[in-house]
C-alpha cells in the first residue's frame, strides 16, 4: 500500500474515491491465476462508516472475526432446530484474528442478500424460490437477514413480490401455512432501481443495504452482503465494479463480501480470461462464486461419495472395465422465448462447456487429498487438462425445425440447439474410454443422467452378448435413481439370461425427503462460504481451453448443424456416432421408475 497508508486512511481523502490499482504484490498470481490477496479490499471503509463504528459501535477498528458456532464447528445451522444434535448457534464464542482462512468461515449478523437482475428470469425462477426455501427451512432469519432486488426495470417493492410469489411454489398450489410463509418472506424483499453502470443506484443500494445493517446491528455489527449476479455477462464488469466502488461490506463491522456470477461466463477462452482479470481486480477469488447449478444437484453431489466410498467400484472404475461413458442433457422444449440470448450461445456454451464437462470432471478425476475445496478443485483442473483436442469427425451438431421461427434468432442462424461431442482423456485411467456428451433442446423427452457402459465379460458362457452390457446409469433428472443394469437368470425352470437391474430410486428408497432445489444448496454455501461445489477460475480456463477451437469452427461456419425434427432423439448422425464410439444399446428391454 501507498505509504504505509491503509486504504481507509487514503479514501478518507476521497468522497468517492476508485477501486484502488493492485500493487506489485497484489497483482502477483495465485496457481488459480486469480489475483492474490487484496487485502485493501477487507480494510476499504468510507468516512461515514467509520463514523458509524464511532457512533454506533465504539469499538476499536475490527481485527478479528466473531464467530459463533456449535461447539466450535462452525456449523450454520438452520434457526429453530430443536434438536439437540442440530441446534443452532448455542454454546460458544470462537474469536480469532482476521485472516483470508477466517473469511471462508460461517458468520452469524446481518445478512443482506442482493439479486441483480431482479425483473429477470432467472431470479423469479429459481433465485428467489432458492432464497424462499431456504427461509422456510429457518436457514434464513428474518431478524438478520435482507433481500434486495435491483434491476433497470421501474417496478414498486410490492411489484416485484407480485412478480415473485407465482414461482414461490414451483406452478403447485400452496397450503394457507405456506402461503402466509410467502407473505412473511416476500415482506423481506425490497426492491432499488437503477442502472449497472451508474453510481446513483448503487450509491441508492448501498444506502439501503446500509439502513438495514444499522437498524438490524445484530452480531457486533457483522456486515455479510452477498450479491447475486442474475444478469447477462456482458453487464457483469460494470456491476462489479459498482459493487466494489460503492457497496462493499463495512469491514470495520467484520463479515465479508461476496459475488455469485452466473454462466456462461464468457464465449470462448479470450473472452472468459478477459472477463475472469476484470473481475478478479476487484475480487479476491475467495470472494468469487462462479455457479453452475449442475454441481448442486442431488446426484451430482453424491458423485464422490459413491465413487470414493464404495469398494465396489473402486477397482471397476477405469478403462479396463469400462468401454465408453455418456453423459446425456435432453429437453422436451425449445429457446422458448429464450432465442436471442441462445442464439448467441448455442447448446455447447449454454449445456455442454459447463454442465456436462462439470459432470465429466467428477465422474473421471482422481482421489482428491481430502474434501477441501482446493483439493476437489485440483483434482477437476488435471483432469480437463488430460482432455485432447476435440476432433471434427467426433461432432454431430443439430438445429431443430422451427428454431429460426423466433423472430429473435437470425434467418441464418448457424447456431446448434443439439451437439454430440467425443471427449478423449489422455491419462492412465482413462485412454481408449470415449465421453461422449450429449445435449439437445426441443427432444422427445426430459432428462438428465450419466450412462457408464462396462465391457463384455470375458469368455462368456451364457451367450448374453446380444442381450446387453452392464450399465450403471445416475439419473440426475426427473425421478432421481441410480441402476445397475446386469444379467440374471430368467425366474423359471428354463436356464436363460435375462437383463434386470438392481435399483435406487430415491423416490422410493427416500420417502418423505425433499430432495433441495440445486440453487437453494449453492446460495447455502456461499453464505457459508464453501466453495467446493464452485468452479475455480483455472477450471474454467480449462474449460474454455477444450470448447473454443470447436466453437470458433462453429462461429466461422465451417461445421454447420443438421436439421432435425422436435420431439424427436436429434440428429440420426448422432446415434451413428454414439455406435462408431463404442457405444451398444441393449434391446428389449427399459428401466421403469418404480411407482410408489
Ligand atoms: N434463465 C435461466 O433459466 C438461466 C439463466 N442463467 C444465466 O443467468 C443470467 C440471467 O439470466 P436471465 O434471468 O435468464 O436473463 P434475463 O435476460 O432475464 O436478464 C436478467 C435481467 O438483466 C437485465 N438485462 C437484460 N439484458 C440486459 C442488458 N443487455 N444490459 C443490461 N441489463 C440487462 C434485465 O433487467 P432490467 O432491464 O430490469 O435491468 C433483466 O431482467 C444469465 O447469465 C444466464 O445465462 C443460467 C442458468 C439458467
Ligand atoms: O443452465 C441452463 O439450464 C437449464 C436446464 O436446467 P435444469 O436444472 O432444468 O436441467 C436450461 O434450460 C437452460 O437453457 C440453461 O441455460
Amino acid at each position: 500500500m501507498d505509504g504505509g497508508l491503509s486504504w481507509a486512511d487514503q479514501w478518507d481523502n476521497h468522497p468517492d474515491p476508485p477501486p484502488p490499482a493492485a500493487t506489485e504484490d497484489e497483482s502477483k498470481k495465485g496457481k488459480d491465476g486469480s489475483s492474490k490477496s487484496k487485502s485493501g479490499a477487507k480494510k476499504m471503509s468510507f468516512r461515514w462508516v467509520k463514523e458509524l463504528c464511532k457512533k454506533n459501535l465504539d469499538r476499536p477498528k475490527c481485527v478479528t472475526n466473531i464467530c459463533v458456532t456449535e461447539n466450535n464447528t462452525n456449523k450454520l445451522l438452520p434457526m429453530g432446530s430443536s434438536d439437540s444434535s442440530t441446534e443452532r448457534r448455542s454454546t460458544s464464542v470462537k474469536i480469532e484474528p482476521f485472516s483470508e482462512e477466517r473469511d471462508s468461515v460461517s458468520e452469524t449478523g446481518c445478512l443482506s442478500i442482493i439479486v441483480l437482475g431482479a425483473s429477470g428470469d432467472l431470479a423469479k425462477k429459481k433465485t428467489f424460490p432458492a432464497l424462499f426455501n431456504l427461509y422456510q427451512q429457518g436457514f434464513l432469519h428474518p431478524n438478520e437477514v435482507h433481500i434486495f432486488g435491483y434491476a433497470r426495470t421501474k417496478i414498486s417493492d410490492d411489484e416485484l413480490r407480485d412478480r415473485i410469489r407465482g414461482h414461490l411454489f414451483h406452478g403447485k398450489g400452496a397450503s394457507s401455512g405456506q402461503s402466509e410463509d410467502a407473505s412473511k418472506f416476500l415482506l423481506l424483499v425490497k426492491y432499488i432501481s437503477g442502472s449497472y453502470d451508474c453510481e446513483e443506484g448503487f450509491r441508492l443500494l448501498d444506502k439501503a443495504i446500509y439502513e438495514h445493517e444499522v437498524s438490524t446491528n445484530s452480531q457486533e455489527g457483522s456486515s455479510r452482503r452477498l450479491f447475486y449476479l442474475a444478469l447477462p455477462p456482458s453487464v457483469y464488469p460494470s456491476a462489479c465494479k459498482m459493487i466494489r466502488h460503492f457497496c462493499m461490506n463495512k469491514s470495520d463491522l467484520g463479515g465479508w463480501t461476496r459475488i455469485v456470477v452466473e454462466k456462461p461466463f464468457g464465449k470462448d477462452l479470450d473472452s472468459a480470461e478477459a472477463l475472469s482479470a476484470q473481475i478478479g481486480e476487484l475480487f479476491d477469488e475467495e470472494q468469487i462464486y462462479r455457479i453452475d447449478h449442475y454441481l448442486g444437484k442431488e446426484l451430482v453431489q453424491n458423485l464422490l461419495v459413491l465413487r470414493f466410498a464404495n469398494r465396489f467400484f473402486l477397482p471397476l472404475w477405469n478403462r479396463d472395465n469400462i468401454d465408453n461413458i455418456q453423459i446425456v442433457f435432453r429437453e422436451d422444449f425449445g429457446t422458448d422465448g429464450r432465442g436471442g440470448y441462445f442464439d448467441e450461445y448455442g447448446i455447447i456454451r449454454d449445456i455442454i462447456q459447463n454442465h456436462l464437462l462439470q459432470v465429466l470432471c467428477l465422474v473421471a478425476m482422481e482421489k482428491p487429498v481430502s474434501l477441501k475445496p482446493e483439493h476437489i478443485r485440483d483434482e477437476k483442473v488435471k483432469v480437463l487438462q488430460s482432455v485432447l483436442p476435440i476432433a471434427d469427425e467426433e461432432v454431430v451438431l443439430g438445429q431443430y425445425e422451427g428454431y429460426k421461427d423466433d423472430p429473435t434468432v437470425p434467418n441464418d442462424s448457424n447456431t446448434p440447439t443439439f451437439a454430440t461431442v467425443v471427449l478423449r482423456i489422455h491419462n492412465e485411467r482413462w485412454e481408449g474410454v470415449p465421453f461422449i456428451l450429449k445435449a439437445g433442446k426441443a427432444l422427445n423427452s426430459r432428462k438428465a443422467e450419466i450412462r457408464i457402459q462396462f465391457k463384455e465379460v470375458p469368455g462368456d458362457i451364457f451367450k448374453c452378448k446380444k442381450q446387453g452390457r452392464n450399465e450403471f446409469v445416475i439419473r440426475l433428472q426427473p425421478s432421481e435413481a441410480m441402476y445397475m443394469k446386469l444379467t440374471v437368470k430368467q425366474p423359471g425352470l428354463d436356464m436363460s439370461t435375462v437383463q434386470s437391474e438392481l435399483d435406487l430410486s430415491y423416490k422410493q428408497r427416500y420417502q418423505g425427503v425433499k430432495i433441495p432445489e440445486a440453487y437453494e444448496r449453492l446460495i447455502l454455501d456461499t453464505i457459508r462460504g464453501d466453495q467446493q461445489h464452485f468452479v475455480r477460475r483455472d477450471e474454467l480456463k480449462e474449460a474454455w481451453e477444450i470448447f473454443t477451437p470447436l466453437l470458433h469452427r462453429i462461429d466461422n461456419g465451417k461445421l454447420k448443424p443438421l436439421s432435425y425434427k422436435p420431439g424427436s432423439r436429434g440428429p440420426v448422425e448422432a446415434d451413428e456416432l454414439l455406435a462408431k464410439a463404442g457405444y451398444m444399446q441393449t434391446h428389449g428391454y427399459i428401466w421403469v421408475p418404480p411407482n410408489l
